[in-house]
């Protein structure tokens, strides 16, 4: 069985279409990237996905369970974590707080100091993001690529699993909202080789992404979405020859 199930998902705004009915199927442990032009839909879709907005109409499940109308917190229970377009960091706490307050969320009452809480569990998500040697920064400090790796590393810091007093695991799917954007192409390498390890261990990866440098030779399988519809989907050679894709987003000069 696939681990996530799109089914005709649909979602307006007005009159404009933003998801005009997209289906597709992921498998555990995949990395696949979601791309295509600007208001294609993709942000519309991880919105519905990890709960920020309401699909109209259409269904989702994960691992087998449906997803639509739960609240972004409860999908989180299931296991659904995601990243935003621009990075969502707490700017006036250091890096290692910024970990240890997800790592505490639901369990911090005021009297708690946070540097109390789950320093130990932080340790390794912050080695696992190379984000060691700046720790005790403040992130209003750091590089954009640093501040969209603590990004990373506080989703995966969120999962129910992760955190104090919770042990049951969950399937883990990650939805990463332009994980390279913004970055530097040295930059932008090292982040994709990140959430290309973050794959590798199990974890469903769906990402968007402008920066084909991120895409291709990263990604098992890329979706393309255009004006709300899925007009392509497959291994990333078979899309980069795509004659509608070419012609409409890659351009007729792309190649790998
Ligand atoms: N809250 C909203 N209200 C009205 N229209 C919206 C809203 N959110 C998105 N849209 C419209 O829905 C369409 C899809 O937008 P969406 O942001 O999902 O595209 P996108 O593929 O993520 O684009 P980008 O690559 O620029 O981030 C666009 O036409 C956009 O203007």
């Amino acid at each position: 069985m696939m681990a996530l199930q799109v089914r005709d998902l649909k979602r307006h705004f007005g009159g404009v279409r933003a998801l005009d009915g997209v289906s597709f199927e992921l498998a555990a442990g995949h990395c696949v990237a979601l791309i295509g032009p600007n208001g294609a839909g993709k942000s519309t879709c991880f919105a519905c996905l990890a709960g920020q907005l309401q699909a109209q109409s259409g269904q989702v499940l994960w691992a087998g369970q449906p997803l639509l109308g739960l609240s972004p917190a409860q999908r989180l229970q299931r296991g659904v974590a995601r990243t935003f377009q621009v990075a969502q960091t707490f700017e006036a706490l250091t890096v290692l707080q910024n970990l240890q307050l997800v790592l505490s969320a639901g369990k911090l009452s005021w009297w708690d100091r946070l540097d109390q809480r789950s320093a130990q569990a932080a340790e390794a998500f912050l080695e696992a993001m190379d984000l060691q040697p700046m720790r005790h920064a403040v992130v209003a400090d750091l590089s954009y690529g640093a501040k969209k790796r603590l990004e990373l590393a506080m989703a995966l810091a969120g999962w129910p699993d992760a955190r104090i007093g919770t042990s049951a695991e969950v399937p883990r799917l990650l939805l990463l909202d332009e994980p390279a954007a913004g970055l530097a192409p040295a930059e932008r390498q090292t982040m994709m080789a990140l959430v290309r390890r973050v794959a590798d261990s199990g974890v469903t990866v769906l990402y968007t992404e402008h920066n084909m440098d991120a895409v291709f030779g990263v990604a098992d399988r890329v979706l393309v979405l255009m004006q709300g519809r899925l007009v392509a989907d497959g291994r990333p050679e078979q899309v980069a020859q795509d004659p509608r894709v070419r012609q409409d987003y890659l351009g007729q000069g792309f190649s790998l």
